[in-house]
């Protein structure tokens, strides 16, 4: 049976987590392996973890940099250990980051981090059970959390 990592963070200011393994045990009977660590920098070596050590097959890492300089500097460190993580194991990490300055209020923050949470772990199904869905959107502006912008007209 194929297994989905899922690491959030106490940093996020919703439970991302708990919207991701919500909204894949809507879509799919799998086994799922749920961490939580306190930040986005400690995503990488987490999801590394889960990939080796308890055999997911994919991983969904979550969280939310902050709005300040250092917050948006932490979280590029953390991408590129995400990054890196998903070349040392040959193993895809679906990175979902809200920052917390994309949205204009805290009922927008919590609505975009739940349906960015929800939305990309729906990609992390379909990456692990019914990739020819991703193929069939190929190409035709998804956004996840916002409206999908669509494909340009030509
Ligand atoms: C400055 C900073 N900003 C963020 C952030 O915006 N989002 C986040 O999730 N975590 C942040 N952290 C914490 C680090 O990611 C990490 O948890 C600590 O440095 C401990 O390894 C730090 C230290």
């Amino acid at each position: 049976m194929k297994t989905i990592g899922v690491v959030d963070t106490t940093f996020a200011r919703f439970n991302m987590g708990r919207a991701a393994v919500d909204e894949i045990q809507q879509n799919i009977s799998v086994k799922i392996k749920r961490i939580t660590v306190p930040g986005v920098k400690d995503l990488p070596v987490a999801s590394k973890k889960l990939i080796e050590e308890d055999g997911c097959d994919i991983v969904i890492a979550l969280g939310m940099p902050g709005a300040k300089e250092q917050d948006k500097i932490c979280a590029h460190e953390a991408s590129t250990g995400i990054i890196q993580a998903q070349l040392m194991t040959n193993t895809h990490i679906i990175e979902v980051f809200v920052h917390e300055d994309e949205a204009k209020d805290e009922r927008e923050l919590a609505y975009l981090m739940e349906m960015r949470s929800r939305e990309h772990a729906l990609n992390v199904v379909n990456m692990l059970f019914h990739p020819e869905k991703l193929v069939k959107q190929a190409g035709t502006g998804q956004r996840q959390g916002f409206e999908d912008v669509g494909a340009v007209r030509h």
